[in-house]
């Protein structure tokens, strides 16, 4: 049984990497990590990484007609016994360099740029909308990815074309929209709002448009419960909502408008944030965490 160590590393993020297998292969590895404000946290949420995992493999086999996916295997002699369960094996693809952000509710940066120009990414909408309202249809609002640690800049659709042309610009645009239309009203039927979503297209050696990394989880995504969603004001995150309020209550003695960085997290934060990761997918695939694989050893 190889060990992660026997993987090259390609790249890494705040929460996650990913390594090389061989030449056709990669390993997709989620960490226990969680970010807020801008900081990863010293603190991390147990199995956060193997919830992630099972979610995008639910979402994967969901949409693999709608969109063909890099997803090889998430349970294989070739995934290190210590990254089971939180690490998906895939197939290497040539990646394209565009953050392709679905919008089905206004907030963020995206109701920042509608207060300032009555748009986002180019795309006109009504007047009078306010924080969290639905945007239907649901918008293609992509960004150019940002150095780590520094936000994604937005980009008009104008901007994309001339990065990767016209045609692939038109099928990303295409593929996005229409996988997050469908797990937007997915989600919605298990009491989950799914209110924006970034997804990462590969090409293969054929040319089609594959979808990578991870997908449909509550790291690329916003969630939001349901019960209590109400245009008007800041929905309260399903995942990241405890984390923050301990954050900027009195009781982390932690100032956010600070340089410094966020304290531990107490106990009872950790496991209220890690019941709410495994009740996202419990509530929205139906299958009990439980059976999902764990590492060994
Ligand atoms: N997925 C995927 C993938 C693939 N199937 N083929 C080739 N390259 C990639 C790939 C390389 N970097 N990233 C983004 C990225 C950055 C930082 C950390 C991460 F986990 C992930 C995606």
């Amino acid at each position: 049984m190889p060990k992660l160590a026997d993987y090259r590393q390609v790249a890494a993020g705040k929460v996650r990497q990913v390594h090389e297998v061989d030449e056709d292969l990669l390993l997709f590895v989620a960490s226990d990590r969680i970010s807020a404000y801008d900081h990863v946290l010293t603190t991390e949420i147990p199995d956060k990484g193997r919830v992630l995992t099972a979610m995008s493999v639910f979402w994967f086999e969901r949409f693999a007609d709608l969109a063909p996916n890099h997803l090889v295997a998430w349970d294989d002699p070739r995934i290190p016994a210590e990254v089971r369960g939180r690490a998906l094996l895939v197939r290497r693809l040539e990646m394209v360099q565009v953050e392709c952000v679905a919008r089905g509710y206004l907030t963020g940066s995206g109701m920042a740029e509608y207060r300032r120009t009555g748009s986002v990414c180019g795309v006109e909408l009504p007047p009078d909308l306010v924080e969290a309202s639905e945007l239907t249809p649901p918008i293609f609002t992509p960004a150019t990815k940002a150095e780590l640690g520094a936000h994604d800049e937005n980009v008009s659709f104008e901007h994309v074309e001339a990065q990767v042309g016209a045609s692939l610009a038109a099928r990303l645009r295409e593929a996005t929209l229409e996988v997050y239309g469908a797990a937007r009203e997915f989600a919605r039927s298990r009491g989950v709002v799914l209110a924006d979503t970034k997804f990462e297209f590969g090409l293969d050696r054929s040319g089609a448009l594959v979808l990578g990394d991870e997908v449909l989880t509550p790291d690329s995504s916003r969630y939001w419960p349901l019960e209590g969603y109400e245009p008007g004001r800041v929905q309260p995150s399903f995942d990241k909502q405890y984390v923050r309020d301990w954050l900027t209550s009195p009781a982390s003695g932690w100032d956010r408008a600070s340089d410094t960085p966020p304290p531990p997290l107490p106990d009872d934060v950790v496991a209220a944030t890690r019941s709410r990761y495994v009740q996202a997918y419990e509530r929205i695939t139906g299958r009990s965490f439980a059976d999902w694989p764990a590492p060994e050893g």
